[in-house]
Parts: C-alpha cells; sequence; structure tokens
C-alpha cells in the first residue's frame, strides 16, 4: 500500500505536533519514524493510518494504483503499540479465535502454528490478564506481524521484551515484512534496523511552533 501525506499537520489544543509533512510511503519499504518521546511517533503513525483525523492536510491511499478510501485501510492495517490493549478475560486460543475473525492471519499460518512459534505452548489455555508483560508484547506482535494486511503499524516494537524477545522480533519481522508497507516508531535502533527510510519527526516544524 501506499500513503501520501500531504501539507500534514496536527495540533492538540494550542499545541503543533508536527507541521506541513509531506512524504510518500512507498508499497513494499520500511521506514523508521523517529524523534525523541513526545515528539509526536505514536500521533503521526495514528494520523498516517486514519484512526485520528489531521488538523490540516490530507492523506490519501493506493493499492496497486488503485485509491483506497480511509474507511478501507483498517481492514488492510495490523497495528502493535503498547497502548493498544489485549483482551484480559480470555485465554490465548480464545483471544487469538477472537482477534482473527476480524484480522485473519496470513495464509498458510493457523492458529495452532501461531502459538507455537510465539512459543507459547504450554500457556494455550492461560488467561491474558496472567501473562508476563513480554509474553503479552510477543502476542501483541505476532497478530501483526502475521496478520494477513499490507500495512503494518509497529510502535514501540520490544516494548518489554528482554534479549531473546528481541531477537525473535528482529527473525519474525524479517521473516513477514515482504510486500507491505512498514512504518516502525521508535528509538533503539535494532528495532528498526531493518527500515531502509527514515522519517525524523522534528524536521517537520512543530519544534519551531512550540
Ligand atoms: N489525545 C491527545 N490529546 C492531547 N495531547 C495529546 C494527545 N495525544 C498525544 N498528545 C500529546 O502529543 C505529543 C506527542 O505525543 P506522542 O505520544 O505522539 O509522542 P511520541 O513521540 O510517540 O512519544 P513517546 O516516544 O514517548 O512514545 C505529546 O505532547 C502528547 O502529550
Amino acid at each position: 500500500m501506499q500513503i501520501t501525506a500531504t501539507g500534514l499537520s496536527k495540533r492538540f489544543a494550542r499545541e503543533w505536533i508536527f507541521r506541513d509533512l509531506t512524504h510518500t510511503f512507498e508499497p513494499a519499504t520500511a521506514t523508521a519514524i523517529l524523534g525523541p518521546n513526545g515528539a509526536g511517533k505514536s500521533t503521526l503513525l495514528n494520523t498516517l493510518s486514519g484512526q485520528i483525523l489531521p488538523t490540516q492536510g490530507a492523506v490519501q491511499y493506493a493499492e496497486a494504483g488503485r485509491a483506497v478510501a480511509v474507511e478501507d485501510v483498517p481492514q488492510r492495517l495490523a497495528y502493535a503499540a503498547p497502548y493498544l490493549e489485549l483482551i484480559e478475560e480470555l485465554t490465548l486460543t480464545e483471544l487469538i479465535r477472537f482477534h482473527t475473525r476480524f484480522k485473519p492471519l496470513r495464509p498458510g499460518v493457523s492458529a495452532g502454528q501461531l502459538i507455537t512459534l510465539m512459543y507459547l505452548e504450554k500457556s494455550r489455555h492461560k488467561l491474558i490478564r496472567d501473562f508476563s508483560s513480554g509474553m503479552k508484547q510477543r502476542l501483541k506482535l505476532a497478530l501483526a506481524l502475521y496478520a494477513d494486511a499490507p500495512l503494518l503499524l509497529l510502535d514501540e516494537p520490544t516494548t518489554n521484551l528482554d534479549r531473546t524477545g528481541v531477537a525473535w522480533y528482529q527473525e519474525h519481522a524479517a521473516a513477514t515484512l515482504a510486500g507491505r508497507t512498514v512504518l516502525v516508531s521508535s528509538n533503539v535502533p535494532e528495532e528498526y534496523d531493518f527500515c531502509t527510510e527514515q522519517l525524523l519527526i522534528t524536521d517537520f516544524g512543530a519544534q519551531a511552533a512550540r
């Protein structure tokens, strides 16, 4: 999927978060969105994916040269972020069944295989509320990485992961990138090493405006 931002600006109350951002995110490329804490990386991801409205400017989407309406973006979007919650009252098996009704896994990946590749076989029937923070993060990432969705957004993907978890993320990100438009919001190089493009949010005017 191609995403074209034109003159994109976002303001909360009197504070401009970014201003006049014009950029094309090309299909099948991975872009790191970089900037210090509070610079607006998550806000930009949410604006680019159509989940919050820009104050000014526009975002357009296209797939294979055809325009995609903003209301059709969610079905093409997989998103993992610290602020997106899992349903704590479900077991792992129940959660995967529920989630994949709306966001199917890529062809050839079953729920059982997803559990195996997360190394969570022993936790199949455990409630999500009883998962450790690292297990929850691995689950969020696996559901996004292995979703059958051409647009993948990863916000601070190694949050709560230990060294093994980071290596796991890198392996499975590499395995699932091909052909997708990937945006990674990060400050940690090991999260976005695979990105061929970088966008520094502080280049887009907001600092000067604060
Ligand atoms: N809904 C909102 N209402 C008002 N202000 C908001 C809202 N969401 C974010 N902000 C503000 O926008 C700014 C950017 O926040 P954002 O979470 O996008 O930054 P970030 O770069 O992702 O930060 P971090 O690296 O700490 O995750 C912050 O000053 C934040 O307080």
